[in-house]
């Protein structure tokens, strides 16, 4: 089957696994004419005239998520100055949704659980502007260490803190809360070893015992958060690790969870057409293990509900949590809903306000919404969002 996206014909194996997930294979043939997106940092909105002479075409506003852009697909952005000086951003305008559907406010204290590389944790960051929090974690050290890279290229790692650890086991709650038994002169004797301003220079104690037993790329659900990266503002300075890492009760975390969190879960990435295609050139088998493996797919469908589920730990009451993967199954999407629906009493499927301007169609669930190149003219997504209720 020859397919217009591909210069090659998808394997037999990847066709059946579509058919059997309900997918349109036809997708994968537009990605010719699925734009590239772009957004706009915000303050550097002057920025698109020279965006505009430099790639010599004219970028179209999108009307339906501010900030946004599309150019043509075989445009490329990165040699451009504004790329290169941190003035526009290479994000698709599905995972743009993602990100508003969180109805972010000043003030909030996000928790995003699987933040790398990070160009939804940039978006939150833009959004949240001089207030609030972020807190971005990762499993992939090597993805995370890319997504402080970014931050420190956008100018946004004021109020940010990056943590290698597994997010279904995560606990550390945002900053700023303190437990009343806690006297500062019982933390004293600790306040020689307090968090200092961040530097890419890790103190030599560090240094000695990470060349003694070296550090996984990919953590395990035992391994400890690890701190890579915070910024000024972000209310680590002056802190213990002991205040960091502070176990907290879950009645607490009602009151002292985040704000809002972002769970944009792992998945097999089959409705991003470009990473389908890169299976291209690392070869159709590696798809079969990587992606279409049964015992994998089972994995993931448990990882998904877990980090679902610990991200909604996390949060407080009258928080929203966003969940999103960029698969278009059902097993990847709508299954983990209904099971996580079915676990937690105190969550409740909400309306996105946002939702009702995007070009993307109802999933099978109601209040949960799916983006396809066919029907959005963006990357495959699907978007849920809960909040947390007294019950
Ligand atoms: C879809 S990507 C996230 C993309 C990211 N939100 C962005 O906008 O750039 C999924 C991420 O989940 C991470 N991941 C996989 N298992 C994880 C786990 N158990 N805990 C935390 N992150 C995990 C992967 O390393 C990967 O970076």
């Amino acid at each position: 089957m020859e397919h217009g996206a591909a210069t090659a014909p998808l394997p037999d194996a990847f066709l059946h696994f579509l058919e059997s997930n309900g997918i349109d294979p036809s997708i994968y043939t537009s990605i010719d004419s699925t734009p590239r997106y772009i957004r706009l940092k915000p303050g550097f909105e002057d920025c698109i005239e020279d965006v505009e002479s430099e790639i010599k075409c004219k970028p179209k506003k999108l009307e339906w998520l501010l900030g946004f852009y599309t150019l043509p697909p075989h445009i490329q952005i990165a040699s451009t100055n504004a790329y290169r000086e941190g003035k526009i951003y290479g994000i698709d305008a599905s995972s743009g949704a993602a990100v508003m559907a969180l109805g972010i406010s000043p003030g909030d204290h996000v928790l995003d659980l699987c933040a790398a590389p990070g160009a939804k944790l940039c978006m939150i960051l833009d959004l949240l502007g001089d207030s609030g929090s972020v807190t971005g974690v990762d499993a992939a050290r090597h993805r995370l260490a890319a997504c402080r890279t970014m931050l420190q290229k956008y100018k946004l790692g004021d109020r940010c803190r990056l943590f290698v650890a597994d997010g279904t086991t995560f606990s550390v709650i945002p900053e700023g809360f303190r437990s009343d038994s806690e006297s500062y002169e019982s933390r004293s004797e600790e306040r020689m070893d307090v968090f200092k301003e961040w530097t890419s220079r890790r103190p030599w104690k560090e240094r000695k015992k990470a060349k003694k037993c070296p550090t996984p790329q990919v953590v395990s659900k035992s391994h400890p958060p690890e701190l890579i990266y915070y910024g000024q503002h972000s209310g680590v300075i002056g802190l213990t690790k002991g205040e960091l890492y502070k176990t907290v009760a879950e009645n607490e975390i009602a009151g002292y969870g985040y704000d809002k969190v972002l769970v944009d879960a792992e998945c097999t990435h089959d409705g991003s057409v470009k990473h389908i295609q890169k299976f291209e050139h690392w070869g159709w088998v590696t798809l079969q293990r990587r992606v279409l493996d049964a015992e994998r797919m089972d994995n993931l469908h448990a990882l998904q509900l877990n980090l679902l589920t610990n991200g909604f730990r996390l949060l407080k009451v009258g928080g929203s949590l966003v969940y999103s993967t960029c698969s278009l199954t059902v097993a990847q999407n709508e299954d983990v809903v209904e099971q996580f629906l079915k676990e937690n009493i105190t969550a409740e499927l909400t309306e996105i306000d946002a939702a009702r301007k995007w070009p993307c169609k109802g999933g099978r669930i109601q209040k949960t919404w799916r983006f396809d190149p066919l029907t959005s003219q963006t990357s495959g997504l699907f978007v849920a969002k809960f909040r947390k209720v007294v019950i």
